[in-house]
């Protein structure tokens, strides 16, 4: 079965009530056959995903504590993203593995908890710099990907974003040479686990650098699903011809 491409936001640590805006104009202007997710701030969670209601547009979190609730000042659960009508969490991304130490046990336990809830996980995995001159790619993500997603993984909980370091936010991404050799070889990994009916179905997103100008080009690309979008996922006029790319 051809597996439907997926447009993903990730908004980081901005967006306001204001830009509410934009997700109307994101909601109103994606008319395709891509699976539109967007992952606004916490706080933007529940607002955002009343007005995606009933709309093609899903809503994720960025994050989530691996238990379902507790003492944990700050966390919000897999759980409360459930309740605050979201279907999607970004567990592992590398800003987090980076600025909060997180493991892939600790990715892992990320993609259980939001399976838990019934959301989908959608789970990061990429090389840094210095690992990519060390010829160290398919090493790196290899081990992330078999370290952070758990055994269960499907075509219907589960999404991997391969977003190399080096190319978040810093307007360079690999070749399209280079994409399809990992994401090939994460479609052969996967298929090891998990067999190849489930691998065929799970969605293998790119990320890093994504744009409206290149985004058609690497979705083109062998084994690509689709793409998780940072900066250009913020306004509308950035996002829609990368929903339409998908699409
Ligand atoms: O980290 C990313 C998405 O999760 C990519 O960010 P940019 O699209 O801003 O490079």
């Amino acid at each position: 079965m051809p597996r439907v491409k997926i447009a993903a936001g990730n908004w980081k640590m901005n967006g306001l009530g204001a830009s509410t805006a934009e997700l109307d104009a994101m909601i109103a202007g994606a008319t395709g056959s891509a699976e539109v997710v967007i992952c606004p701030p916490a706080t933007l969670l529940a607002s955002f995903a009343a007005r995606a209601a009933e709309t093609g547009v899903k809503i994720g979190a960025q994050d989530c504590h691996p238990a379902a609730s507790g003492a944990h000042t700050g966390d919000i659960s897999a759980e409360m993203i459930g309740d605050a009508g979201g279907s999607h969490v970004i567990v592992g991304h590398s800003e987090r593995r980076a600025d909060h130490a997180e493991d892939d046990a600790t990715v892992r336990a990320k993609a259980e908890a939001a399976w838990r809830a019934g959301l989908v996980a959608i789970i990061c995995v990429g090389e840094t710099e210095s690992q990519r001159d060390a010829g160290d790619t398919l090493g790196i993500v290899g081990r992330q990907l078999r370290g952070s997603v758990p055994a269960g993984a499907t075509a219907a909980n589960t999404v991997i974003a391969y977003e190399p370091v080096w190319a978040i936010g810093t307007g360079r991404t690999p070749t399209l040479a280079e994409i399809a050799e990992v994401h090939d070889f994460m479609r052969a990994d996967l298929a090891n686990r998990f067999g190849t009916e489930a691998a065929d179905g799970i969605r293998l997103l790119y990320g890093g650098s994504v744009k409206p100008g290149n985004a058609a080009e690497i979705f083109a690309v062998s084994n690509v699903d689709g793409g998780l979008v940072g900066g250009a996922s913020l306004k509308a006029s950035d996002f829609l011809p990368i929903i339409a790319a998908a699409s």
